[in-house]
């Protein structure tokens, strides 16, 4: 990106964190990875991605995926499709992704009213999960992410010792604090472990959509905790990192804080988000 462009991206005011909390819920229950409290199913699809993820497992699954071939499919199609898929990283809910799609939308139409894009991409950021229903494992779609190519960070949920198996942590070229980087190269050029964000962003790039980029950004950057809540990584960054920040962390407090056992209407809820997907994604996407 250039640095004109850069010097675009747009305020956003942050509120309060106190200002948007579910009166039920302290906000420090949520991602409770204490391996206690944690189900099984949590430290499975962890344990196989610190395992499994490397420099060569991403490169082949960008090949893969990125071949677009899966089908043509509008975004209400593929958000009814989530009604099959559970979260197995998810300690904090239960339910169909679907539902998680509509709470965080609607959290941030409540708050940001005047932000159609921000809140559609609420309902967006997570139907890259889609991948899973086609045949890619859990721990390759759903998740926190990390960079690969270069030494994980201590504030990965898990920590360093779950990458024990891992192969790259033995290859020289990877394993150090830079890796196969350079300080500050930016997060747009390293190479994110393989998931839903990183996929339905190419999704976005390889389609007709009016987003801008800090949509994008968030996006692909949503499930990127040890960044955007541990401070980790920051020998990585660039300045258009440091100009987007605040909009991952404004779009975190809906993602997590939404998070909640009630559901709501989707049906009613449809008309109003069929009108933002016609005006910034419409009709049949390639996936
Ligand atoms: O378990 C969750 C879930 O998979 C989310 O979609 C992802 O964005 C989060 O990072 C992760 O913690
Ligand atoms: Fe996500
Ligand atoms: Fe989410």
């Amino acid at each position: 990106m250039s640095t004109a462009q850069v010097q675009q991206v747009s305020k956003v005011v942050l509120g309060d964190p106190s200002e948007f909390r579910p009166e039920h819920r302290d906000p420090d229950a949520f991602r409770d990875f204490r391996v206690h409290n944690v189900a099984d199913r949590v430290i499975k699809t962890y344990d196989l991605m610190h395992t499994n993820q490397t420099v060569e497992f991403v490169r082949d699954r960008m090949d893969y995926w990125m071949k677009f071939n899966h089908g043509e499919m509008t975004v209400m199609e593929i958000l009814e499709k989530l009604n099959e898929l559970v979260d197995e990283s998810d300690p904090d809910i239960d339910v169909p992704n679907s539902y998680h799609a509509y709470q965080t939308a609607e959290g941030i139409r409540q708050y940001h009213p005047d932000k159609p894009w921000f809140q559609l991409t609420g309902l967006l950021h997570d139907i890259g999960k889609i991948m899973h229903l086609w045949g890619e494992p859990q721990w390759a779609t759903v998740g926190d992410t990390f960079v690969v190519g270069c030494a994980p960070e201590p504030s990965i949920v898990f920590g360093v010792e779950s990458f024990s198996k891992n192969p790259d942590l033995q290859n020289p070229k990877y394993k150090t604090k830079f890796g196969m980087y350079s300080p500050n190269c930016g997060l747009d050029n390293v190479m994110m472990s393989w998931g839903h964000d990183e996929y339905l962003y190419r999704v976005l790039l390889a389609n007709n959509h009016s987003l801008p980029e800090e949509a994008l950004y968030m996006i692909r950057f949503h499930s990127f905790y040890p960044y955007h809540s541990c401070g980790a990584y920051k020998h990585l960054t660039n300045q258009k990192d440091e100009d987007m920040f605040p909009w991952i962390k404004e779009f975190n407090k809906f993602d997590l804080y939404t998070k909640t056992e009630e559901l709501p209407n989707v049906d009613s809820l449809k008309p109003y988000y069929q009108s933002l997907i016609d005006q910034y994604l419409p009709g049949k996407i390639k996936w």
